[in-house]
């Protein structure tokens, strides 16, 4: 997995069309959103997670949480982003992960909001630009074989 972090000043999304032929279903309302104050968590689930998922699950988790206490925010953006990896994970496992990081961090307080899966969305943001603003961690399952 690999994990583009930005702490901002708020990011919203609006979603413009589909990219893949059978995308997440979605309300109306998760149309569009909006979070203020936010650690935006842009992951790309990629092929070696399918190995141990809920053990990239539990990791990835973890570093949203030590970078979140880092920059004083409880407010998480969870957002599926196809374009840090060349070797990605296919679209269910993939959404199904990021579905559990999700969950995850809701039982353990946070405010979260997950981008809907499988579309194109126009996005702002607004990074704050300090020291811990942009950060990357890539995830790779303990037991995965090594090729
Ligand atoms: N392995 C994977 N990890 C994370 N996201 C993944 C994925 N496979 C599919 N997606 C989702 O499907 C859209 C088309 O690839 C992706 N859309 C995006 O990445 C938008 N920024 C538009 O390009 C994403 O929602």
């Amino acid at each position: 997995m690999r994990m583009l972090l930005i702490h901002s000043d708020y990011l919203e999304y609006e979603v413009k069309d589909k990219a893949l032929k059978k995308p997440e279903e979605i309300s109306e309302e998760q149309k569009k959103g909006r979070l203020e104050e936010v650690l935006a968590a842009f992951i790309s689930v990629e092929k070696v997670d399918e190995q141990n998922p809920e053990e990239v699950v539990e990791k990835a988790v973890k570093e949203i949480e030590d970078v979140a206490s880092q920059v004083k925010t409880k407010n998480i953006f969870v957002y599926p982003f196809a374009h840090l990896s060349s070797e990605l994970g296919s679209p269910d496992i993939a959404l199904k992960i990021l579905k559990e990081i999700e969950e995850k961090l809701k039982e353990k307080g946070y405010n979260v909001k997950r981008a809907p899966f499988g579309y194109y969305k126009a996005f702002k943001l607004s990074c704050k630009g300090h020291p811990l603003a942009e950060l990357s961690r890539t995830i790779i399952p303990g037991e995965a074989k090594k090729e």
